[in-house]
């Protein structure tokens, strides 16, 4: 494989992660984080790709720092981040890209879970741009026999199935915690899916990349799995526990947090229907009760399916 100087920003879980795979691959390997005593300027010299593993708050400031650094037009950015920015509703990519407009950007996206992917099991996951061959040269620097990578056209469409994908993990972790059983999970999963399709239309991403692994697989990865921190957050409301008291003491990031207060504003701005989503903001903002949101989303007026 062709080696490639590649710049990890954030040494977080995910980063840290990411790094592993890029150096059993054989890259030369920088990280970057604000806590160390690199400076971007040296992390960020010569690299072919820039990978940004940094949670949403901190994407904006990280980007406009780079801004006045020189960097080639061939430089890659890929953006591992899964959330939205408030103010503007951007998804990182969009920011990537606002920042740097002459440089590809590649999401990078799917069933994920760092904590498997450090114990060497096998995992898959989507690298998309708009520019086919940015994505085929990160899909080479990362694949391996226990990462196998996917490329695909949709970049926005992957970048929300894992960004939205962390609302509805919140509210499986809740169904989970109140013991509803797995007809009840299967049914919040699959209407979640229904939520993240509408709230996709938005982006104008396609419908066909959410039934893909970066929506339906990472769907089936965090609503299933006590290691995301959105399932634990989720979780842990169930027994009780207030939010503040729940982030006081997540290890990590739950993006989901925050993605579900944009997209609750957003869909009351735009009336897009999106009722699990909307339960999951009252039950974060302490509205209502688990049970309560529960019963509030059984009893809702009843409709086709489809419509
Ligand atoms: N962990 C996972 O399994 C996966 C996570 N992701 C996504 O990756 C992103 C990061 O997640 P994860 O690594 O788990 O989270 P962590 O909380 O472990 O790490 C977050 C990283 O972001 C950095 N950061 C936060 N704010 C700033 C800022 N203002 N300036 C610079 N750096 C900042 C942190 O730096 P510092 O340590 O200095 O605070 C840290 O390096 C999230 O969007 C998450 O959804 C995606 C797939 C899998
Ligand atoms: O996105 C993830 C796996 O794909 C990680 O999920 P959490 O952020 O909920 O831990």
């Amino acid at each position: 494989m062709q080696e490639t100087t590649i710049s990890i920003l954030g040494a977080g879980a995910w980063g840290a992660s990411l790094a592993n795979l890029a150096v059993a691959n054989g890259h030369r390997v920088r990280v970057w984080s604000r806590r160390g005593t690199k400076t971007l300027a040296t992390v960020l010299q010569d690299a072919d790709i820039v990978l940004s593993a940094i949670s949403m708050k901190g994407v904006r400031e990280v980007a406009s720092q780079i801004q006045s650094l020189t960097l080639s037009p061939e430089t890659i950015f890929v953006t591992a981040t899964k959330g939205l920015e408030p103010e503007t509703i951007y998804t990182p990519s969009q920011i990537w890209q606002s920042c740097f407009p002459n440089n590809p950007v590649v999401v990078l996206s799917g069933p994920n879970l760092s904590k498997e992917i450090d114990q060497f099991l096998p995992a898959a996951t989507v690298v998309a741009s708009r520019v086919a061959t940015a994505a085929a040269t990160v899909q080479l620097a990362f694949s391996s026999s226990r990462f196998r990578v996917y490329t695909n056209p949709d970049p926005v469409g992957v970048e929300l199935g894992g960004t939205l994908k962390n609302v509805i993990a919140i509210a499986s972790g809740v169904c989970d915690g109140l013991r509803l059983g797995t007809n009840a999970k299967a049914a919040l999963v699959t209407r979640g899916l229904t939520e993240m399709v509408r709230i996709g239309n938005v982006w104008g991403a396609n419908r066909e990349t959410f039934y893909g692994l970066s929506g339906l697989g990472d769907l089936l990865a965090t609503c299933n799995s006590p290691l995301s921190r959105n399932y634990q957050v989720g979780y842990q409301l169930a027994s009780g526990e207030t939010l503040r008291q729940i982030l006081a003491k997540l290890p990590g990031t739950a993006e989901g947090v925050n993605t579900c207060q944009v997209l609750v504003q957003l869909a009351r701005q735009q009336n897009i229907v999106i009722p699990i989503t909307e339960q999951v903001y009252r039950l974060l903002e302490g509205e209502v009760t688990p049970q309560q949101a529960l019963d509030e989303l059984m009893l809702r007026d009843i409709k086709p399916e489809y419509n």
